[in-house]
């Protein structure tokens, strides 16, 4: 009986995370797969006998990788899901599944991927993934930044709508296209053009991404400073292994936002300060990969304290078997803080958008009546 009570109070309260709005600004498409999705990709393959099921069944399930395996695994995944079709429906159920949990703004990065024996080209990719926006049927999608046609009017309606009595769900969408650190400095640059003639379809940014013991910073700085110049947002996963001389580039570059910053040392946090770049924080990928040792001497806490500008945000929610409500949710209970300082944490996100002003806008119209609902 009590156990029962227990079980209900824990989920009642996870009702509260999902209700409250959120906005995720660090989430890689390909970390961000449903399971379900994943096993039945695989196991399709399996019967054509592409790969051998049994294997992979057990690599997506395990639970407890290192940031090696991680990256193990992305190569696994790429493997399963790079054909178009596998792309789109992918995009699609991740958007989903954010909205789903009242996530109202979601930038969505994702690696342009060319497989030529396939017929696939960074471009190609790029189009599966806004076919997916586009097929997103369970919610209203805003990615369109400009109203261009009556469809995008319509996708840009600016709050959340009445739909036969019932609120339909509505989330903004923008994406940024990420650089993987494998890349040479021709790959990136072909990225960054890319992200340049898709900008009317919603790309914001660029990211660099991938795994962080591999490449070095000089390659990608050409096409990353060309982004800059070109009005590109850019956001630099920094300091996710420990590497003093490239944190400091990284930071010396003045990228509109990074990502993760577990090892820094002290130079790099009064640099860091100093220029108030915002941090995208990741609690449980940072736990599950060992980058911190433990959730108590996590960074949050000396930034949140110093009010320096923070974002929570998953990484990779299918990965690490996460969702943006259970990041908040995480924060608070392991950080003590209450509903209303974890509300003002989410809002305060908006500022650190890649989008535009009226974007900016109409997310805090959505929070300022959201304040109401949740009786803050
Ligand atoms: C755990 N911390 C991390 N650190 C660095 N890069 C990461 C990452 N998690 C994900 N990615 C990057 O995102 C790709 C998967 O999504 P997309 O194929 O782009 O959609 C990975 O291959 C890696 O390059
Ligand atoms: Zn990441």
């Amino acid at each position: 009986m009590l156990q029962i009570q227990a079980v209900l109070r824990t989920e009642k309260e996870m009702e509260w995370w999902l209700s409250m709005p959120k906005v995720e600004l660090h989430a890689h498409l390909n970390g961000s797969i449903r399971d379900s999705t994943l096993l039945e990709v695989a196991r399709t393959l399996g019967e054509k006998g592409i790969i051998d099921f049994s294997d992979v069944e057990h690599v997506i399930m395990k639970n407890d990788r290192s940031l090696r395996e991680v990256f193990k695994l992305f190569d696994l995944i790429h493997i399963l899901t790079t054909d178009h079709a596998t792309v789109t429906r992918i995009a699609k159920e991740v958007i989903e599944d954010f909205a789903a949990e009242n996530v109202v703004y979601l930038e969505l990065r994702t690696t342009p991927k060319r497989n030529d024996s396939i017929g696939m080209s960074k471009r190609s990719y790029m189009e599966a993934v806004l076919k997916g926006l586009k097929a997103v049927s369970s919610v209203d999608i805003a990615f369109i930044p400009y109203n261009e046609d009556a469809t995008s009017l319509i996708r840009s309606l600016p709050t959340n709508v009445e739909c036969n009595g019932a609120t339909r769900k509505k989330i903004y969408v923008r994406l940024l296209l990420s650089i993987d650190r494998r890349e040479t400095t021709t790959a990136a640059m072909e990225t960054v053009m890319l992200a340049l003639e898709m900008r009317h379809l919603g790309v914001v940014g660029i990211d660099l991404s991938g795994n962080p013991v591999v490449g070095e910073w000089i390659t990608y700085l050409p096409a990353l400073k060309f982004a800059k110049e070109q009005g590109l947002c850019v956001t630099l996963h920094c300091g996710e292994v420990p590497n003093p001389k490239e944190i400091q580039e990284m930071l010396d570059f003045l990228p509109q936002r990074i990502g993760h910053a577990c090892y820094f040392q002290k130079e790099d946090w009064e640099k860091l300060k100093s220029s108030n770049i915002p941090v995208e924080i990741c609690l449980t990928s940072n736990i599950r990969t060992a980058s911190i040792q433990s959730i108590e001497v996590h960074h949050f806490v000396d930034l949140y304290k110093e009010k320096h500008p923070l974002v929570l945000c998953t990484d990779d929610s299918g990965v690490f078997s996460t969702s943006l409500s259970k990041e908040y949710k995480y924060a608070a209970s392991s950080f003590g803080l209450g509903k209303m300082e974890m509300f003002e944490l989410a809002k305060n996100a908006i500022e650190y958008i890649f989008a535009d002003g009226s974007v900016k806008n109409d997310l805090r119209a959505i929070f300022a009546s959201e304040t109401k609902k949740l009786n803050l």
